[in-house]
Formats: C-alpha cells, sequence, structure tokens
C-alpha cells in the first residue's frame, strides 16, 4: 500500500495537518481523566463548588477544543483522501489506454473496473484512516501507560500485561480473515463480469429464454460472495466480545489493586476512575488499531490488485522513427504472428506488396486470421517473425499512435458511443468541419438517413448506438473513420450488413473521392472485393490463393468454389 503514497503528494499539507490535529485531540483526550480525578478527589469531596465549576468549565473547553480539532482532522482527511482516489482512478484509467494489445488480452475486462471502482475505494477509505487514526490510536495507547503510570506505576503491570494478549487476539483475527477478503474481491471481480454480460447480452438471453439460468448463475456467485464476507466478518467480530471481556477483567483487576492502596492511603477514588479510564482509553485505542489492521488488510490486497496494472511495462521503441514520408508500399515479409496467449501460430509466412493507391481484398474462412493482420499493421501487436516494411523501413521503428497517423480502421464491430452525432464523427479529427462530416457521410452512403434525423448532426446517439440500425451503424463507423482522410484505410468486414446496392455505392464513392488512398478490405463477400488490384485468399493463417479476381477464379478451386456459392463463377461486372 505504501508504494502507491506518492499518489497522494499533492495533498502534503493535509497529510501533515490531519494528523498533527489528531494527535493534539488526543492530547486533550490524556488530559481529560486528570481533571475529572481532581474534580472527585479534591473539588467534590472537599465541597469547593467554586473548584467544581473551575474544573467542570477547564473540560468543556478542552471537549469544545477537542470537537474543533476533530473536525479539522476530518477535513483534511476528506480533501486527501478523495484527491487520492480521485489520482489513483486517473491513473489507472490512463494506463489502461497505455496497455498493449498484448497486455490487454491478458488482463480480464471486468477486473479492470472493480480495480478502478472498488479497490481504489478501499485505498481511499485506508488513506482516511491513516491521516484519522494511525497516529492517535497508538499516541492513545502509549499515553495512557504513561499517564497510569504518573497515577500508580503498580497498576501500570497490568496495562502492560494486557497489551500482548490483545496484540496476539488482532494479529490472529487479521491473519484468519485476509484469505477471505482476497476471495471476495476475486468474486467481486466475477459478479461485475456477469453483471457486465448480462447487460450487454440482455437481448440474447431472452430471446433463447435463458432468463433463469443467468439469474442461477448471478444468485450463485452473489451468494458465494455473501458467505465469504459474512464468514470474514463473523471471525472479525469476535474481536469485539473479546474486547469487552478484557476490558471488563482489566477494571475488576484495578479495583481489586487499587483497594489496597486506598485503605494504605497512597490511591484517592477519583484516582481509580482516572486509572479505569486510562485502561478503557488504551483497550479502546487497540480496538481501532484492530480495526485498522481489517481495513489496512483489504487495502493491501486492493494495493496489489492496482499495483499490477499500474507497473506494467509501458512498450518504448528503441530509435522510434517519425513517418515524415507519403507510404508508397507496404510489404509483409515472412510475417509470422502468435497470440501471447495461445500456443499456435495464427499467421505464417506472408509474403505480398501493396503499392500506394492500390485495394488489397482478403477473403478465407472465420478463423483463418484476416483480422488479426490489422493489428500488426498498426504495429499494435509485434510480429513474431519476419517483418512489415513501409516504404522499406519496418514497422518496428514506429508507434501504433504514429502508424495510426496514416492508417484508418474501421473495426469489425460497428460500435458507437454515447453523446451526438458529430461527437462521434469527429472522434479521429476533433477540428473537423461540418462539411467534411458531410463529405465523410456521402462516401458512407448515409446522408440520406442523417439528413432524416431530426436533429441531423446533433442526433442524440445511444450507448453503443443502439438507435441505430445495424447496417446505418456501420455506414457511420465507415464514415467516421473517413473524416480525415488517411493514406491507408481498411475495412474489416464492414460492408457485411449493406444491401449490395449500397455496397456498389460505397465503393464507387471510395474509387471517385479517395483515389490515392490504399484500401485494404477483408470481406467473405467476393463481390466487395472483387474489383481490388489483388485478392489473398488466407487459410488457417497461410496464404492460399493470391492474385486478381479473374486469374484466382482459374487458378484457385477454393476460391473458384467460394465464387459458385455466391453466383460468381462467371467473372465478375463491376458496374453492377
Ligand atoms: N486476442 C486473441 N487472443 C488469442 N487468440 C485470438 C485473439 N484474437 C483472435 N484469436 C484467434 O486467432 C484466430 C484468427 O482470428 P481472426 O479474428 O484474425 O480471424 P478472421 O479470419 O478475421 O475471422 P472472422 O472472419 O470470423 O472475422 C482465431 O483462431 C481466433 O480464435
Amino acid at each position: 500500500m505504501w508504494s502507491l503514497l506518492p499518489y497522494a503528494k499533492k495533498y502534503q499539507k493535509e497529510l501533515i495537518l490531519g494528523p498533527l490535529f489528531k494527535l493534539f485531540e488526543a492530547i486533550l483526550e490524556l488530559i481529560l481523566p486528570l481533571y475529572m480525578a481532581q474534580l472527585l478527589d479534591q473539588a467534590i469531596s472537599e465541597k469547593n463548588s467554586q473548584l467544581v465549576w473551575l474544573l467542570a468549565g477547564k473540560m468543556l473547553l478542552i471537549s469544545c477544543l477537542g470537537l474543533f480539532f476533530v473536525i479539522l482532522c476530518q477535513y483534511y482527511a476528506s480533501i486527501a483522501s478523495q484527491g487520492f482516489g480521485t489520482e489513483l482512478r486517473n491513473q489507472l484509467t490512463r494506463k489502461i489506454n497505455r496497455l498493449s494489445y498484448a497486455q490487454l488480452d491478458q488482463s480480464n475486462e471486468n477486473s479492470l473496473i472493480t480495480r478502478i471502482t472498488n479497490d481504489t475505494n478501499q485505498l481511499q477509505l485506508a488513506l482516511a484512516m491513516l491521516i484519522r487514526l494511525v497516529i492517535r490510536a497508538p499516541f492513545l495507547c502509549i499515553g495512557s501507560i504513561i499517564m497510569a503510570y504518573r497515577i500508580e506505576p503498580k497498576v501500570t503491570l497490568l496495562f502492560i500485561a494486557v497489551l500482548p494478549i490483545f496484540i496476539a487476539a488482532i494479529y490472529m483475527i487479521s491473519k484468519i480473515t485476509m484469505p477471505f477478503f482476497k476471495k471476495g474481491q476475486q468474486l467481486l471481480d466475477q459478479l461485475t463480469h456477469l453483471v457486465a454480460e448480462n447487460l450487454s447480452g440482455i437481448r440474447v438471453i431472452r430471446a433463447f429464454s435463458k432468463t433463469p439460468q443467468q439469474i442461477t448463475r448471478f444468485d450463485e456467485t452473489s451468494d458465494d460472495l455473501a458467505n465469504t464476507s459474512i464468514k470474514a466478518a463473523n471471525i472479525a467480530a469476535i474481536l469485539g466480545p473479546v474486547t469487552t471481556f478484557v476490558i471488563n477483567g482489566a477494571i475488576l483487576f484495578i479495583l481489586y489493586f487499587s483497594s489496597f492502596s486506598i485503605n494504605a492511603g497512597t490511591l484517592k477514588q477519583g484516582e481509580v476512575i482516572a486509572l479505569i479510564n486510562y485502561m478503557t482509553q488504551m483497550l479502546m485505542a487497540l480496538i481501532v488499531i484492530s480495526n485498522l489492521v481489517v481495513i489496512f488488510s483489504r487495502a493491501e490486497v486492493s494495493a496489489k490488485r492496482i499495483s499490477e496494472i499500474l507497473d506494467l511495462p509501458e512498450e518504448t521503441i528503441a530509435d522510434e522513427k517519425r513517418m515524415t514520408q507519403k507510404i508508397e508500399t507496404i510489404r509483409f515479409d515472412n510475417v509470422a504472428f502468435q497470440y501471447p496467449n495461445t500456443k499456435k501460430k495464427t499467421l505464417a509466412h506472408l509474403n505480398f506488396t501493396i503499392q500506394e493507391g492500390e485495394w488489397l481484398g482478403i477473403t478465407g474462412p472465420t478463423g483463418s486470421g484476416k483480422s488479426t493482420l490489422i493489428p500488426l499493421l498498426t504495429n499494435l501487436y509485434p510480429v513474431s517473425d519476419g517483418q512489415i516494411l513501409f516504404n522499406n523501413e519496418s514497422s518496428a521503428y514506429y508507434s501504433s499512435h504514429e502508424l495510426l497517423s496514416k492508417i484508418a480502421i474501421v473495426p469489425q464491430k460497428n460500435i458507437l458511443f454515447s453523446g451526438t452525432l458529430r461527437e462521434n464523427l469527429q472522434m479521429m479529427a476533433p477540428d473537423a468541419s461540418d462539411e467534411e462530416i458531410w463529405n465523410a457521410l456521402d462516401i458512407a452512403q448515409c446522408r440520406s438517413f442523417v439528413e432524416e434525423l431530426p436533429d441531423q448532426l446533433d442526433a442524440l446517439v445511444q450507448a453503443s448506438g443502439k438507435n441505430f440500425s445495424g447496417g446505418q451503424r456501420q455506414r457511420l463507423t465507415i464514415a467516421r473513420a473517413l473524416v480525415q482522410p488517411k493514406e491507408i484505410i481498411i475495412f474489416d468486414d464492414s460492408f457485411s450488413a449493406l444491401d449490395y446496392q449500397t455496397d456498389f455505392n460505397l465503393r464507387q464513392a471510395l474509387r471517385n473521392k479517395l483515389q490515392q488512398a490504399t484500401i485494404i478490405m477483408i470481406s467473405q463477400r467476393l463481390s466487395t472485393i472483387a474489383e481490388a488490384e489483388q485478392i489473398l485468399v488466407l487459410e488457417q493463417g497461410k496464404i492460399l490463393a493470391h492474385g486478381t479476381h479473374q486469374t484466382l477464379l482459374k487458378e484457385s478451386a477454393f476460391y473458384l468454389e467460394l465464387a459458385k456459392m455466391q453466383g460468381l463463377e462467371g467473372g465478375f461486372d463491376y458496374e453492377k
């Protein structure tokens, strides 16, 4: 947990002043029993009403001052802990956004959510407690022993004897509860995962009448989490009765031993009350410490989970280069790729070249590795073997950020974000004018339906764009990639939801308006890629055939079969 404290460094003043004010309050709390003893032994027993009023006044003043210090401490604790939590959440979000694809593959999305929310909350709470109680509790504990020693040194032995018993009990309890807290956090991850899955797939679940099964799955995990938390809480709750038992036992001992001193005339009744007060204060302080141990145990688990993400290495590129020239050629030189969490190569022996302004079509069965080519091209995954060359310079020298300034991608999943249409379309080009946006909408064949929307570009988009049809979403994601024209545009199965006419019109518009652009089109639909200057047929990550539509019809039995199934075996009429 301490390793994360630097994230609170903006709040140094609060981290110093908060505990300091709490310390002042603790000093005042230690002084109070002394006045109480004086009140009983001197003022009341001597019936000195003036002294009663004076001492009562002093006690009231001390209590008010104590209250004032507590308020100040709480104020600083809130500022520092909330600020610390916010900083942690921001840093985590920033880090997650910078993780490489390989790192993202190894992290569980829902676990990332609980780390940003629940785990940072635990640490926020721990810091607030650190400020409010970490100095106060041990100070009260030690202070009570010293003050008791000043009254009756012999009784102090009792204080010292109680201390290790209590500390041992706290240690045992925290040791037993720690694994439950760890399991609790993991179950919370699972629960978040189930909630996310259920909500995003709610329509599919209903369509398949799987609601009862999903509810049972959720209930089971939820019960498991509740049982784990109850077990941890039950064990931690033992501390309450143990403390009461120890406090009452200690008070009995104090009364018993003090009776001898009172009889001998070395101790007064008021001093006995003060001793009982100090014993109670010491044990109460120990309870606070035990609660702190529980809070810090949980925070320790959370801190480890947060550090796991924050400490992930950020990939740096040695001799990083800027891409200043236009991309004239892209060459795959014996490229192979294996996902970090798999045993088999997804792509192997890829050799081909694309020239500026050319269209490359990629087809092949599902799972043949077509989409995998995209993150390789943008260096979001480094290639495992061979190299990809841009103008004869290895892609390894360029950051993804640099490559993405030249390459636009229309991903297979048509995701729009909540906000307005304009905000969505300006995602890649925040300064794009309405004219540029409408131009992109024109190419993507969106103009007619966007013009029909009452607010046009200011129309609201619901989360994931669910207020648009699949085909409209697909066209809008295409338009989003075209708002700022890039040198290379990659369409990953982006025409699949379009009717044949729109598919044709869109390709025509691309040919006419983006003549300079190099276009890579992944598609199962041969009519979409048939006019490309070259077509790759992938199978199990390898190039099964390579050529134009016409040559492939002659040379590749597999391609011919595909073409027959789609009624294109007789060649392709580009004008249709
Ligand atoms: N992040 C990943 N981690 C591990 N394996 C992956 C990952 N993404 C894809 N794969 C695997 O890589 C192989 C190729 O997947 P890819 O998505 O490139 O295929 P595709 O040809 O685009 O398929 P489709 O036509 O269905 O979109 C598949 O076997 C898939 O399971």
